[in-house]
């Protein structure tokens, strides 16, 4: 039976949680020591396992079918490859750095200065929409150290948490673009794997949702049934369960996660007493 070849990182920020996404879905991957390939048991999958700067071409070439990438890299080297899904993790950005010392005071402080950079197309392409002209170093690694050095004016790389740039006494001054990981296919896949991918892309969709959603139940009058039923974002509708005590209803529905907080007082106003909150481990709409 055919498999569908998918590259995932094979050491590094995003191949913990790649392994985790796919066994999530249900998919286990044995990563025995440190194989460049392994099969799943429970799936159609073969993983091969690559370092995240060469995944590009080996989705141009349709070596593999599939990849969880970071999206910059799509952005540098991946034309022609299409996103099928925003996974959520490894957020950084893409952003310029100057010495903390520079007096920055706009995108043109840029024009004709040297910038050290691992993402030479993505910088070249920013600049160009901005009409400034620069001179790229183009590093492969430890950009950050280029202007303690005098190689370069600024850089270019990836920021998350800024301590890299702040140990370096280098300030952030545009955020070019931001990454996460995602799911990208193959502009050469075939057919066959193209339906094994559409279902991956479910069971990913499946537990992302229910990562990003609550299940959530509480105590209310039954005249206050309706008032909580506008207040919470619902599926279809809430289900509602009598409670022993005459007169209430234990209502149960699904909201996101970030929009607990929001609506928490408003539930209590209208009367919503042992409101409980519980993750989802997956969901299928
Ligand atoms: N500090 C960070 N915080 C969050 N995400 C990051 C960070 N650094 C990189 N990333 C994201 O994770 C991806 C992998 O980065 P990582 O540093 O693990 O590998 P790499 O150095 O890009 O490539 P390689 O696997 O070839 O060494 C990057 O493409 C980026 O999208
Ligand atoms: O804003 P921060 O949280 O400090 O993260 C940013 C740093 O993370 C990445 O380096 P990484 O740790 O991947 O090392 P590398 O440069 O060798 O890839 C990136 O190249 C930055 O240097
Ligand atoms: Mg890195």
């Amino acid at each position: 039976m055919n498999k569908l070849k998918i590259a995932i990182q094979k050491s590094g920020r995003l191949n913990e949680d790649s392994l985790g996404i796919l066994k999530n879905c249900g998919i286990s991957v044995n990563n025995g020591n440190d194989q460049l390939k392994a099969e799943a048991s429970d799936f159609p999958l073969e993983v091969l396992f690559l370092r995240n700067s060469d995944i590009p071409q080996y989705l141009k070439d349709g070596v593999v079918d599939a990849a969880i990438v970071g999206d910059n890299l799509l952005v540098e080297k991946g034309e022609g490859i299409q996103v099928m899904e925003k996974l959520g993790f490894s957020r950084c950005r893409v952003s310029v750095a100057v010495p903390k010392t520079f007096d920055y005071k706009s995108i043109q402080d840029l024009d004709g200065m040297q910038i050290a950079t691992s993402y030479p197309n993505t910088v070249n392409n920013f600049l160009a929409s901005k009409g400034i002209k620069a001179d790229l170093h183009q590093i492969s690694g430890s950009v950050e150290i280029a202007p303690n050095i005098g190689l370069a004016d600024a850089i270019v790389d990836i920021v998350s948490s800024g301590s890299t740039l702040f140990k370096n006494n280098l300030k952030e001054v545009e955020v070019i673009l931001k990454s996460e990981a995602v799911l990208a296919v193959s502009p050469k896949i075939s057919g066959e794997s193209g339906e094994i991918l559409q279902k991956l892309r479910f069971r990913i969709q499946s537990v992302l949702k229910a990562r990003n959603s609550r299940y959530i139940l509480m105590n209310v009058p039954n005249d206050k049934i309706e008032a909580v039923g506008q207040i919470l974002p619902v599926l279809k509708s809430p289900t509602v369960l009598p409670l022993a005590e005459e007169g209430w209803s234990s209502v149960h529905s699904v909201i996101d996660k970030d929009k607990f907080w929001e609506v928490i007082d408003e539930l209590k106003a209208v009367g919503a007493e042992g409101i409980l909150v519980c993750p989802i481990e997956k969901m299928v709409l």
